[in-house]
């Protein structure tokens, strides 16, 4: 019976850990470095990154890796470590394909496993070129060359090996986004929710990046089959094209695409990022 009693005392312990869910991306691996062991103070699942920011705001997980522009939505969360996913440069899986050239496009598809990057494409285009495209989904698992919009954002693991259409134009958003700005680009953050206690959680995940950091190599070598790369093309992506810190320029670019999205109607007015718990709060 005593042992019965443990037994039941350890899955009670287990039930009871933090829900952190993370973005199911290439991208997030070197995030993600390491927190498969039993010492991890927190349960892990994977998902999308638009539907990680509808779990949180649900309260189904407690932190997540959600959309940057997520982080404005939401009422009282905040940025709990200095871990994230953005880009000095080109990205390389973040792309608007154009069927028509781009002062042209009437129509835009947006990812739905996006919400920072269809945000982001409203931007340039409204704000480059005037642009104001009606919107529609392209759903996840949807095939783009079933769409017939004139442009179409794709992002994540299938911006990476997108089916051949005919585009007169392909635009990679962190390029684009830096060249027009001068700014780092922020696609996500590790957010908590209010009333969660993440001293552990934001020490762990920022190991986690700092490992993944110090592995890249490792990772890329296990990662490259799963996506039909090879070990250098992976290391590349995640040596020069992502960029895994958010520091003061980061959060200038945060603060810049938060201005420009307000501006537009994409998010309220007057919201000032808390970054809490970790060495980016001081
Ligand atoms: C660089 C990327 O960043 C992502 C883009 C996101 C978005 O557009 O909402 C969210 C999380 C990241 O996965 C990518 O998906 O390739």
């Amino acid at each position: 019976m005593p042992e019965l009693m443990g037994a039941k005392n350890t899955v009670n312990a287990v039930a009871m850990k933090p829900r952190v869910g993370a973005v199911r991306y290439l991208n997030t691996k070197p995030l993600v470095h390491g927190l498969d062991d039993a010492d991890t103070p927190f349960s892990l699942t994977f998902d999308y990154p638009s539907h990680l920011a509808d779990q949180l705001a649900l309260g189904l997980l407690d932190v997540a890796l959600i959309p940057s522009i997520e982080y404005f939505l939401g009422d009282g969360y905040r940025i709990i470590t200095d871990a994230c996913i953005g880009c000095l440069g080109p990205v390389w899986s973040v792309k608007i394909f154009f069927r028509t050239p781009p002062e042209q496009v009437r129509t835009l598809a947006l990812d739905e496993g996006s919400r920072t990057s269809a945000a982001l494409a409203k931007i340039l285009l409204a704000e480059r070129l005037g642009v104001r495209p009606q919107l529609q989904a392209l759903p996840l698992g949807s095939d783009m060359r079933d769409c017939e919009a004139d442009a179409i954002l794709l992002i994540g693991d299938r911006a990476i090996h997108p089916p051949a259409i005919d585009a007169v134009e392909v635009w990679d958003l962190g390029e684009t986004w830096v060249q027009w700005t001068g700014l780092p680009f922020v696609f996500a953050m590790w957010v908590a929710r209010p009333g969660i206690q993440t001293e552990a959680i934001s020490q762990a995940l920022m190991h986690a990046r700092n490992g993944g950091l110090d592995n890249l190599q490792m990772i890329a070598e296990r990662e490259a089959p799963k996506h039909r790369l090879t070990t250098s093309e992976c290391f590349h992506y995640f040596h020069d094209n992502l960029h895994f810190t958010l520091g003061p320029q980061e959060k200038a670019g945060l603060k810049r695409y938060y201005e420009l999205a307000a501006g537009l109607d994409l998010a309220p007015s007057g919201r000032t990022p808390i970054y809490d718990d970790c060495e980016i709060a001081r």
